[in-house]
């Protein structure tokens, strides 16, 4: 026998191998369902994931009720805010299925490899206070990441009560809100603490949203202004430490009074923060689309360059100068680390 039929040999021999690993994995992953979940599984249903766990994953049916349940192996990624199809079981159930997304936010993990981290949010509430002082360009820098997610941004101020005494703070922060509203987005007023959220809850319903922004801006309050019993049933799900300790880092979707869905967790609050190529930062500035690739020069920066078609529309107030500024600012910390 020639080297080379030996080698053959040995090639459909590993391919062989390989073909029935994939059908045994095919067969656990459909056929041991039952085994899997451990007892008789009951009919397909619609769900929502409300936190993955590993190899499992809460799911919330139509029902309201919460299914703890097994994933089949050939899904991919299921993450808090998957619509699924699942079977619910005694004790766990099995998702079989996971519809398509409307959206998908990704990070990337400690490798950089891109993972999801939540699906289907369509809103983006962008928080800020009177203080801590919103750092300059940092709505911005939200809003581009709301533009690439394919989702909504409404911005938030709370704290407003701080305004009440002070017209100077006022005008100061209606100066900072001032480009946003001609650009179609909602800017809203809270004061989480005195519970006062009313515009928020309105604009929560019916969506799928998540909370962000800097630290200190009132997140947390307003998040427990919204859902008093959240913690509660955080601790009724996860009894021991364990699962408790993966709530606080896994995201979780939490219904809205009102009918609508939060996603939140340590991680998504930084949501706008992660690392964004230059192309998202473009754009990510809703105004500049129609305006960029009309520069006098193709490689144009929209620096000081002489017909810069971005330049050119603030004389013309297409563009409000301060946007100009957050770009020219977010393109220049590309390469650097974020602070805060
Ligand atoms: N005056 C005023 N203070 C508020 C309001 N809402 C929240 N605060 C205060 O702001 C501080 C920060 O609130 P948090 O809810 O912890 O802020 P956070 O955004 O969750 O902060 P991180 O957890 O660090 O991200 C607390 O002392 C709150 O009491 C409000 O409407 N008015
Ligand atoms: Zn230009």
């Amino acid at each position: 026998m020639s080297k080379r039929k030996i080698n053959r040999r040995q090639n459909w021999r590993i391919e062989r191998k390989q073909q029935e690993r994939s059908e045994r994995a095919e067969r656990a992953g459909t056929l041991g369902d039952e085994a899997l979940a451990g007892g008789q599984l009951g009919a397909e249903q619609r769900g929502r994931v409300i936190a993955r766990y590993g190899t499992q994953a809460d799911i919330e049916g139509d029902d309201h009720r919460v299914h703890r349940c097994h994933l089949r192996t050939h899904l991919g990624s299921v993450v808090a805010g998957d619509n699924v199809i699942f079977c619910a079981g005694e004790e766990t159930g099995v998702v079989v299925a996971r519809e398509e997304r409307s959206t998908e936010l990704q990070r990337p993990d400690k490798f950089g490899k891109l993972r999801s981290v939540a699906a289907n949010i369509d809103r983006v509430i962008i928080v800020i206070a009177p203080y801590p002082e919103p750092h300059g360009g940092l709505i911005d820098r939200y809003l581009v990441a709301t533009e690439n997610l394919g989702a909504e941004a409404v911005i938030l101020l709370n704290k407003a009560d701080l305004l009440d005494d002070d017209p100077f703070l006022a005008e100061s922060i209606d100066m900072l809100l001032e480009p946003y509203a001609p650009l179609g987005y909602a800017t809203i007023r809270a004061q989480g603490k005195f519970g006062a959220i009313d515009e928020l809850t309105q604009l929560l319903a019916g969506h799928t949203s998540i909370l962000v922004g800097q630290s200190g801006v009132g997140k947390t309050t307003l998040v427990n202004a919204l859902l008093p019993d959240a913690q509660q049933r955080v601790s009724e799900l996860s009894p021991d430490k364990q699962k408790g300790r993966h709530t606080t880092t896994t995201a979780r979707l939490f219904d809205v009074p009102g009918g609508g869905a939060l996603i939140d967790s340590p991680g998504i609050r930084e949501f706008g923060l992660w690392h964004m190529s230059r192309d998202e930062v473009e754009n990510g500035f809703r105004e500049f689309r129609d305006r960029i690739g009309h520069c006098r020069f193709r490689d144009c920066h929209h620096q000081s360059e002489p017909g810069c078609a971005l330049t050119e529309a603030i004389d013309t107030g297409a563009i409000h100068p301060a946007r100009l500024d957050s770009y020219r600012r977010i393109i220049a910390s590309l390469d650097q680390p974020l602070q805060g």
